[in-house]
């Protein structure tokens, strides 16, 4: 029996794994994280009041204590800033990946150690293995609609050595059930959608109230002006939809193949295999030196959360930095992107060996 606080977010996820670590008997607290209140009200309603509520009455239920910790500033400085610079800078940030590391398997590990906790656990679907030599590797969760690994892989040895994921062995619907089966108040909740601390604001109003509209070109790849942008961070490579260019041709639509950031220029150009700058055979990726072992010479890399993972070689170009080249082209990378890094081990990679961040991309 070990003493585990658990990352409750009032979901439906957190509070099965809450259930399930009370009943194989251990001394379970649970902790909600207050990380954003909107209080600059931002338009949107954000349903961290609810969340509390629901977590609530899921530890009242379970029989165990509930605490609220207030990170408003840590979340302000370490995700909120990276959020804004990254679009700020004209490249894609993952606010959801640096969240794990940066929050949940950071400022909140540290609190749970300080308060005499030996694990932390939350609600992903992923897993945890330990190996022969007693180290301890993500999983891909079993779910293959549900497995959240890709969030995990910036996180550091240490950390995932604290990890606990008592939900990623299972389906979806087997969580409800044991969320049913408890009683617990939030088992048919509905899935939290998006950034998570967002919620129910939209991004491109957050984005909007934190950087002023900066309008530029949109041009096509021979340099053509089709259109006006209103900035270049609401948009990301290969989006189809709000840049307001209709396609002169049939059933071809225009997408994000490039960003002139020194000109503020957004580069559009057809859907199709061979559109130039939207596919990538190879790229630079660097923050790698968190990896538990050095990364092997072939991957899986995952570029996005719901993107397959694709064979790649890899080769270190200094310490912290790999180049990949890609077996096949690779559509629609973004410089700042997090890539997460898969043994090629099965089909779809099982194991998590790491992550970094796009830094250079070579279109095909
Ligand atoms: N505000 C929060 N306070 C405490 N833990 C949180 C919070 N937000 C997220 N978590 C933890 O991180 C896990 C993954 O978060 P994510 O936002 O992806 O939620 P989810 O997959 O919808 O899970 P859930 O159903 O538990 O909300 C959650 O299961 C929970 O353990």
């Amino acid at each position: 029996m070990s003493r585990i606080l658990v990352a409750l977010s009032g979901g439906v996820d957190s509070s099965a794994a809450a259930a399930l670590l009370v009943r194989e008997g251990h001394e379970v607290v649970a902790a909600y994280m207050k990380n954003w209140i909107n209080d600059e009200n931002i338009p949107g309603e954000c349903p961290w009041e609810q969340d509390i509520e629901d977590a609530l009455g899921v530890c009242t239920r379970l029989g165990i204590e509930f605490r609220v910790v207030d990170l408003v500033e840590q979340y302000r400085e370490r995700i909120v800033n990276y959020l804004i610079e990254g679009y700020r800078n004209g490249t894609t940030p993952n606010p959801d990946v640096m969240c794990n590391r940066e929050m949940k398997f950071g400022v909140f590990l540290d609190y749970a150690r300080e308060q005499g906790f030996d694990q932390l656990a939350t609600g992903h679907y992923a897993r945890i293995r330990t190996d022969e030599e007693n180290r301890s590797w993500i999983m891909r969760g079993l779910d293959p609609n549900k497995d959240q690994s890709y969030f995990l892989s910036l996180m550091r040895p240490e950390q995932i050595d604290r990890a606990l994921f008592p939900i990623g062995g299972l389906l979806k619907p087997q969580v409800r059930e044991i969320a049913r089966e408890c009683g617990l108040p939030t088992a048919a909740k509905k899935d939290s959608q998006g950034i998570c601390f967002i919620g129910q604001v939209k991004m491109s109003d957050f984005l909007r109230h934190y950087l002023p509209d900066n309008p530029g070109d949109i041009i096509d790849a021979q340099g053509r002006i089709l259109g006006r942008h209103k900035g270049l961070h609401l948009f990301t490579m290969g989006q189809r939809k709000g840049h307001g260019v209709a396609s002169p041709r049939e059933g071809i639509a225009y997408v994000v193949i490039g960003k002139d950031i020194p000109n503020n220029r957004l580069i559009i150009g057809y859907e199709g295999d061979d559109t130039r700058g939207l596919y990538a055979r190879s790229a630079i990726v660097g923050t790698v030196a968190n990896t538990r072992l050095p990364l092997p010479p072939r991957v899986m890399a995952q570029p996005r959360y719901r993107a397959p993972a694709v064979h790649a070689a890899c080769t270190y170009i200094a310490e912290d930095k790999v180049r990949l080249d890609f077996d096949q082209p690779v559509r629609a990378l973004a410089l700042g992107q997090v890539c997460a890094f898969y043994e090629p081990d099965a089909e779809r990679g099982e194991q998590l060996r790491g992550g970094g961040f796009f830094e250079e991309i070579t279109s095909t």
